[in-house]
Order: structure tokens, then sequence, then C-alpha cells
């Protein structure tokens, strides 16, 4: 029997994930052109046929075109990532296509970059290195003042296993309560003193506001015009999850305006933001470009674990991460 093939999607693969394919006797292409690139789709459809497996590490859509174009012999599919707001799960359903992802293995570093950006934005580092940058550094006693983390409430949207991971890391900063929304309970919130409430209740008393949902339908645009104004003029939001759970035009207004205190962004819309972006002009927006699990030990875990999911879909078992 010849080998199963599988398309590694953007740029690159980290050795560890190919190591699993070639251990287990699987022959793997890396698809070489990275996804910020102007033709990457229109090549990557030309290019796509025949595989039995693909590793979907792009943000673009799968959608029926795509599977149409691999043909009928594909057999499984993994993203490297935890989200999976970008694949057309229905059509996967309907033609009985295993979609598996990487989750767990991203939450400590995907919730570290949360708490970085949080400290980050509410001690205002943006406008500190650029008072640096400018040769403005003028210290005096109210230069530069920021906002406290000890005896603050922090509101976090999405209780998962990063936002649990948030919690665990805040709690050694002395804040006074932590507050979750989402779909369900969760029952790992007794534990970590986390307190159920709506999303207006949160958003009203937060003084931290984290982004750690999926996104979905519910989700895109949950941080809009109106629910910015529900937030205290203190806040501070941070958003590790995806950039289309916020209005950026609303966002724009109410950081510019100082309805708000400020914002930590890891995830933007769209990625890559332009560089001309009103937000990045913003000394209240501070922005990295979706770091969250860009850790080198984090990253060849989500490897290793996505090619886990194709061989094991090759062998007619379950995923080691299933998403339906
Ligand atoms: O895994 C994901 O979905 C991420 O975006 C990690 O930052």
């Amino acid at each position: 029997m010849s080998p199963k093939r599988v398309l590694i999607v953007n740029g690159s693969y980290p050795v560890a994930g190919l190591d699993i394919f070639k251990k287990n006797n699987v022959e793997t292409e890396v698809f070489p052109h990275m996804d910020y690139e102007q033709d990457f789709m229109e090549v990557l459809k030309q290019n796509l046929n025949g595989y039995d497996g693909l590793i979907w590490n792009t943000k673009h859509r799968l959608t029926a075109e795509i599977l149409d174009l691999a043909g009928p012999q594909l057999k499984a599919i993994s993203a490297m990532a935890s989200g999976i707001d970008n694949f057309d799960l229905d059509e996967l359903k309907k033609r009985g296509i295993p979609l598996g992802n990487t989750p767990n293995v991203l939450n400590n570093a995907v919730a570290d970059i949360g708490v970085g950006l949080l400290i980050s934005a509410a001690r205002k580092f943006k406008e500190g290195v650029s008072m640096i940058e400018r040769n403005e550094w003028k210290f005096g006693v109210q230069w530069i003042l920021g906002q406290d983390i000890a005896g603050s409430t922090v509101g976090v949207i999405g209780l998962g296993g990063i936002g649990q991971a948030v919690v665990r890391r805040l709690k050694g900063f002395d804040v006074s309560r932590f507050l979750y929304c989402g779909r369900s309970d969760k029952p790992e919130a007794k534990l970590l003193g986390v307190e159920r409430v709506p999303l207006q209740e949160l958003l009203e008393e937060s003084d931290f506001v984290v982004l750690v949902c999926p996104l979905t339908n519910e989700t895109r645009h949950l941080i809009n015009a109106d629910t910015l104004k529900m937030m205290k003029k203190n806040a501070v939001l941070v958003n590790i999850a995806r950039g289309e759970i916020i209005d950026h035009v609303a966002l724009y207004e109410a950081l510019k305006n100082e309805q708000i205190f400020a914002a930590g962004l890891d995830v933007v819309s769209p990625e890559p933001i332009p560089a001309d972006h009103p937000l990045l002009a913003l000394p209240n927006c501070y922005l990295i470009p979706h770091l969250g699990s860009a850790t080198i030990e984090t990253r060849n875990k989500m490897a290793v674990n996505a090619a886990k999911n194709i061989i094991l879909a090759f062998e007619g078992k379950s995923m080691l991460y299933p998403t339906y």
C-alpha cells in the first residue's frame, strides 16, 4: 500500500511534528507560501488535490470549495490551533471528514500573553516606550499613571482552559473579585473563586475585561459601541481570543474619547493589521501580532498533536482532539 500523503498548509512546520508523520510512514509536503501573501489562496487551490490529510494552519476559511478541490480521498484535517472559527464545520460533518484541533497545550502560553497585555495596557508601556524614543523622559509624580491590579475586579469572558489559566495567574496579583460569563456553568469556577454573572454585570463591574471566548455568531462584535458604553472609564480591555469579537471602529472611538482606559490586543481584524490603521496611532492601544501560542515548546506540542490527530484518523480511530 502506498504511504498516505499530508499537505501542511502555511509556510513551515516544527520538526517535532514532521517526525511523528515520518515515524508513521506518512509522507508530508509543506506548502511553501505564507498566508499573508496576496495570491496565497489562488496558488493553494491549484496545489491542493490528491492528499489524504490536511493540516490547515491558516486564517483563511476552509470551505466546501476547498474540500471539492482537495478531492474525495481526503480523510482527515487538523487545525494547528485551538480556535476553529475558520472551518465550515457543517460541510465537514456532512462529508464525514473529521476535524481535529490542538487545545490545552497552548493554555499557559496564551494566558501568559493575556497577563502581559493586561499589565502593559494598564501600566501604559506603549506611552512610556514612546516617550523614551522621542527623548521626552520627563519624570514627575503625575507622569504616566496607570491602573492597579491589586484590589480590582477582573471579568473573564469565556472560562475555558485559557480563561482559567488567566485567573490562576492573576490570583498572585491580589485581585479582589473574579467574574466570568459564558455559555455554560463551569465546574472549575468554584474552586478558582470565579463568580458567573450576566455579560452586562461583568462589563459594568470589571476593571479588567479579558476576552477568551471562541468566535461564533453569538460572540462576533460582542464588544461594540453599546457594550463599550457599559464598561467603566478606568476599564482595560484585553483580547487574546479573536479580533472579530470586537467592533474595532467602536473600540477606536471608545479609546480615543477615553471612554475606557486602554486596550491590550493580541488579535485584531484584519490580521495582519495595516500599519496605518488608526488603532495603532492611539497611545492607549497596545497591540501585538497574534503571539498567543508563539513559544518554541508550545508550537512543538501543537505540531505533534495536529500530526497525531491526522494519524489516528488514518487508522480509523478517534482523533486526539476531535472537534465534533
Ligand atoms: O490556537 C489558537 O486558536 C490561537 O489563536 C492561539 O493564539
